[in-house]
């Protein structure tokens, strides 16, 4: 197995730690909802965080806020210390060619070869000759541990395991500074589930990329990250309450002060039985 090579403690350095991601008093709502509220984190370069929390508590929300792809209603997100809110769309662009998407579904293009899936984000944003957009694919189907002639088949012709890989290439191929993934273990097996976590681990190693993975996957967020967040649904908090629960490592997260955060990675119910009930009395 590969060691995690950047621990959480690592970074309290006296120098100073480098953020890549800052969120300041972050609050996204939609239609008078507030989904979140007062989120500040900063993302340090070089770290993989994990965004763990049931369902419906924002992840993803919070996930596609970093990147851009929701716009806060308050507070801000800042990338390298430059608000994404003050860039103009060209900067705005500029910067999303350093974040690599992962998305759960592997969301590939069906009338596509894996080819031409991988090598879509190359094509939009580069000059590229045909013979280099091939190695590069090639290149990036051995990282992922597939073999070359999976290059000329179509994502139908592929397992689910095979298909997130395909979508872990192509986030890869402008080689991004920032990675987030979103559930990218969801609906496979235990052994293929391990093989995506091997391959953050690897693509971590590999080369300086910060992650964001956003999972229900205990096992994958205590395996790859060096840092957990846990967020809990503003609507359950008491309003002087932090939405996230628990940030440290993941060492640390089976004796955290909090009882949510312990019945949560334990897979307790605990009161929410009780809640849920009421809940659906009301
Ligand atoms: N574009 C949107 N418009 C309206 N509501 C939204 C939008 N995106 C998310 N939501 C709502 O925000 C809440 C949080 O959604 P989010 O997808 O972030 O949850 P999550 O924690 O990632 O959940 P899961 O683990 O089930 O994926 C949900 O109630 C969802 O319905």
């Amino acid at each position: 197995m590969l060691e995690k090579e950047n621990d959480y403690e690592s970074h309290s350095l006296e120098s100073g730690p480098d953020v890549l991601v800052d969120c300041e008093n972050v609050g996204v709502s939609f239609h008078h909802q507030l989904i979140l509220a007062g989120i500040d984190v900063s993302v340090l370069r070089g770290q993989t965080v994990a965004v763990i929390g049931e369902s419906g508590c924002g992840k993803t929300v919070f996930m596609k806020t970093i990147v851009g792809l929701v716009a806060p209603t308050v507070g801000s997100v800042s990338f390298e210390g430059q608000r994404l809110s003050e860039m103009s769309l060209m900067q705005l662009t500029q910067t999303r060619k350093r974040f690599g998407f992962v998305f759960q579904n592997a969301a590939l293009f069906d009338s596509m070869s894996i080819l031409e899936n991988i090598a879509f984000p190359l094509r939009q944003n580069e000059e590229v000759s045909d013979s280099d957009v091939r190695d590069r694919v090639m290149q990036l189907l051995s990282e992922v541990g597939l073999p070359a002639e999976v290059a000329r088949k179509y994502p139908a012709e592929l397992s689910g395991g095979m298909r997130k890989r395909v979508g872990l290439a192509r986030a890869l191929i402008l080689r991004p500074e920032l990675v987030v993934y979103d559930e990218p273990t969801t609906g496979l097996d235990p052994i293929m589930s391990d093989v995506i976590n091997e391959l953050i681990l690897e693509t971590r190693r590999r080369y300086p990329v910060t992650s964001i993975v956003v999972t229900h996957d205990m096992h994958t967020a205590r395996k790859v990250a060096d840092r957990v967040l846990m967020f809990y649904p503003r609507r359950r908090l008491q309003p002087d309450e932090s939405q996230v629960l628990f940030d440290g490592s993941p060492s640390d997260l089976e004796h955290a002060e909090d009882r949510r955060v312990r019945q949560f990675v334990r897979g307790e119910a605990g009161e929410r039985l009780r809640e849920i009930s009421l809940e659906s009395e009301a």
